[in-house]
């Protein structure tokens, strides 16, 4: 389990960080999600001890600076281009393992599990964008860690790569690790993360499983096909319903189920040729989290 109690960390009069606490649970994938600038990349950095500021995180229980050997305890994917393009990614990993005292056995085992056995005598000069994502998360793996810290892991993957991560990190909690992965890839993350941190301008908007999140910041809504579409909006609309036009034949009736959407439709007397409630996405629940906090954002053209 990880414990972040009262982070804080300013840069000059700009709060990056700004007493955020949660816990994060083992066995499960939490995703931590925030706009452009809401500080997770700070907050991943003061997690592992390379940022200094206020407040404290524990990995059961010990800081990071207080574990005695943190690659077996924390597993971290940061950045995954901070290597030495020199070297081989047999050569890369070895090193991390011969400093944390891990059998270089364990090197070809983990480069296996990423899919990298048949680059693992290659220069890491020469890898792709995904290739040096897998190599981060096979550094990452090689102790074994009960806590998983990965920043933008997909990033760079092709959609093969992306489900390979996804079965990864479901593999990695079904073993009871915690794992904590940021990403910006909300779809990816509505399949792949169990539960949500989210912040933005700093501060904790949600700590909950991502249903939860979802049902706190969207309502379901109804579509329905009709073919008089005009004259249910109105009658709809009498009614008090709120009621918006999607396509000429489909309506879109927010906050109402599909049982009150059937009977007005019986009683205007509108012939219905589809009916079917809609569940918002993660996406939507995000944009609506986060809009009061959103420092970047583009223009509508
Ligand atoms: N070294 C630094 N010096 C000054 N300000 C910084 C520094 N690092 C981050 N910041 C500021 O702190 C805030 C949080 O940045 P951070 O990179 O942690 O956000 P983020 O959520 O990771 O963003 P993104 O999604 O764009 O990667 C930003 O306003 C950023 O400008």
């Amino acid at each position: 389990m990880i414990s972040i109690q009262g982070l804080t960390k300013r840069y000059g009069d700009e709060v990056a960080v700004d007493h955020l606490s949660c816990t994060v649970r083992p066995g499960v994938v939490t995703g931590f999600l925030g706009p452009n600038g809401a500080g997770k990349s700070t907050t991943m950095r003061l997690m592992l001890g390379l940022d200094h500021g206020l407040g404290s995180v524990t990995f059961g229980g010990k800081a990071y600076r207080e574990l005695p050997n943190p690659v077996r305890t924390v597993g971290v994917l940061l950045d995954a281009r901070a290597v030495h393009p020199g070297r081989t990614a047999r050569q890369h990993l070895r090193m991390i393992a011969a400093g944390a005292g891990i059998d270089r056995r364990r090197v070809d085992e983990v480069l296996g599990a990423v899919g990298l056995d048949e680059a693992a005598a290659r220069r890491i000069g020469g890898f792709s964008l995904g290739m040096h994502q897998r190599l981060g998360i096979a550094a990452a793996l090689l102790g074994d860690p009960e806590h998983v810290i990965l920043d933008e892991p997909a990033n760079g993957l092709d959609p093969e790569g992306v489900r390979w991560m996804r079965s990864l990190l479901r593999e990695l909690a079904d073993e009871g690790r915690t794992v904590f992965v940021s990403s910006h890839l909300l779809s990816e993350m509505a399949q792949l993360a169990d539960d949500l941190v989210v912040i933005g301008e700093g501060r904790l908007l949600a700590a909950e499983p991502v249903a939860d999140f979802v049902d706190a910041h969207t309502r379901t809504h109804v579509v329905v096909r009709t073919a008089q579409a005009d004259r249910f909006r109105d009658w709809l609309g009498r009614a008090g319903f709120q009621v918006r036009r999607e396509e000429p034949d489909v309506l879109v009736v927010e906050g109402a189920d599909v049982d009150e959407v059937n009977e007005a439709a019986r009683l205007a007397e509108v012939p219905v040729r589809e009916l079917h409630t809609s569940r918002s996405s993660l996406e939507d629940a995000f944009l609506h989290a986060t809009a009061d906090t959103t420092t970047y954002r583009g223009e509508a053209a």
